[in-house]
């Protein structure tokens, strides 16, 4: 184990996790954070959607778990994560390597740019690699309806193609072909639920900076225009947004009329060893849908054009208890009537006398639910749903989630 008492100039490692919307990322950080490596990882998630259910769909760990919970990515997810990984390195010692799980409609490079932008943070850490979760059942779907799946496997050096059990032997052989035409020089692995040899994703020394420069002469250019269009591939998306990521500055504030909240990072408690996940979010989560910058923001919204209705938007919903006698109805006509819109729908869920807290999670029509644990002594027994998709009809989904409702 690496220590910065004994190695003062060691770089810390840094995975960025990538991967469409429910490809799988969450499991396999479920993974590393549950498998017995005598590692210590800092993690660093963003979500996107304003309640903070991923955080509580992570196991239990000893890991410290950073939350940046910005509904927009675009808008603040630089200056944040400089902002966490600074602090992180104020502590060095106390953890071996860095996770940076991205939300699932980011395009990885600005991540991965920021650790070659501020100085600091360039001196301490590495970009060890980007691994990206493609999800075998809709990444070809996802591919003909955005831009970010591409980016986020033309980033990759690693890539798990996951879900392999939802698809046949030859639609995974057609999936590979397309995955390797987009990027001939990511290592492939098969995967069914993300398991895989953690040795084979994380501290790989992957990410090939020159390669990244041949996709992406700009990349270390932060001072200009970040074009995507060096692919040379044949994709023949419509590219209506200008990928021009570098107007922002690292620490951008918002315009006065911005309604994000900024500095999400729950920084579990550490004095005692093992962190009770008490998820205390000092945010108030009382956003409907997705916020918006007020007219004074100078962020560039080209990821999810807010008045695009097309755009990807989500959508949070909150209750007491339910009647599962009404929910499972009402969800499974949802997921069947709208799946092709809902790109992921996420749950934690308190049914009528159940004493334990429910996780639903969707992709589109595929949806499944579990227990995850009891509820806790004097936890309020809170319904939180969120669905995250394209021309979703929210006041339907409001009305019929309240419905549900004791
Ligand atoms: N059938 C099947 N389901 C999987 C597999 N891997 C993950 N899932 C399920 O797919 C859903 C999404 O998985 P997550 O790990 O939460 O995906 P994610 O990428 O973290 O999702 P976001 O954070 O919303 O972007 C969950 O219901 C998982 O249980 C797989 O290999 N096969």
């Amino acid at each position: 184990m690496t220590s910065a008492a004994t190695e003062p100039t060691k770089q810390i490692p840094v995975t960025v996790l990538t991967g469409y919307l429910g490809a799988g990322k969450t499991t396999l950080l479920n993974r590393i954070l549950s498998e017995n490596h005598g590692q210590r990882y800092a993690v660093i998630v963003n979500e996107f959607g304003e309640i903070g259910i991923d955080n509580d769909l992570l196991v239990e760990s000893d890991e410290e778990i950073f939350e940046m919970n910005n509904g927009c990515i675009c808008c603040t997810v630089r200056g944040d994560l400089i902002r966490t990984v600074q602090n992180l390195m104020k502590r060095r010692g106390s953890f071996d390597a860095i996770i940076v799980e991205t939300t699932g409609v980011a395009d990885p490079a600005p991540v991965a740019q920021t650790f070659f932008m501020d100085d600091d943070v360039r001196a301490a850490s590495r970009l060890d690699a980007v691994v990206a979760v493609v999800d075998a059942r809709h990444v070809l779907q996802r591919l003909a309806d955005t831009r970010e799946a591409e980016d986020q496997i033309a980033f990759a050096d690693v890539i798990l193609l996951n879900k392999t059990d939802l698809v046949s032997p030859e639609e995974l052989a057609a999936v590979e072909a397309r995955i390797h035409k987009i990027n001939p020089y990511a290592v492939r692995h098969r995967t069914e639920r993300c398991a895989i040899d953690i040795a084979k994703v994380l501290d790989r020394g992957a990410f090939d900076l020159d390669r990244i420069l041949s996709l992406d002469p700009q990349f270390l250019n932060t001072g200009h225009g970040h074009d995507h269009h060096h692919h040379g591939h044949d994709h023949d998306h419509d590219h209506h947004h200008d990928h021009d990521h570098h107007h922002h500055d690292h620490d951008h504030a918002c315009g006065p009329d911005c309604t994000h909240e900024h500095h999400h990072h729950h920084d579990h408690d550490h004095d005692h060893g093992h962190h009770a996940h008490d998820h205390d979010h000092h945010h108030d989560h009382d956003h409907g849908h997705d916020h918006v910058c007020g007219p004074d923001c100078d962020h560039d919204h080209h990821h999810h054009d807010h008045d695009d209705p097309h755009s990807v938007r989500s959508i949070s919903l909150r209750a007491g208890e339910l009647d599962p006698d009404t929910f499972f109805p009402w969800i499974n006509r949802v997921t069947q009537e709208d799946g092709a819109r809902i790109l992921r729908l996420k749950g934690i869920l308190a049914f009528r006398d159940d004493p334990q807290r429910y996780v639903l999670q969707g992709v589109h029509m595929i949806v499944e639910g579990d227990h995850q644990r009891d509820w806790k002594e004097g936890e309020p027994h809170e319904s939180r749903l969120v669905f995250i998709g394209r021309e979703l009809d929210f006041d339907a989904l409001k009305q019929g989630f309240a419905a549900c409702a004791v």
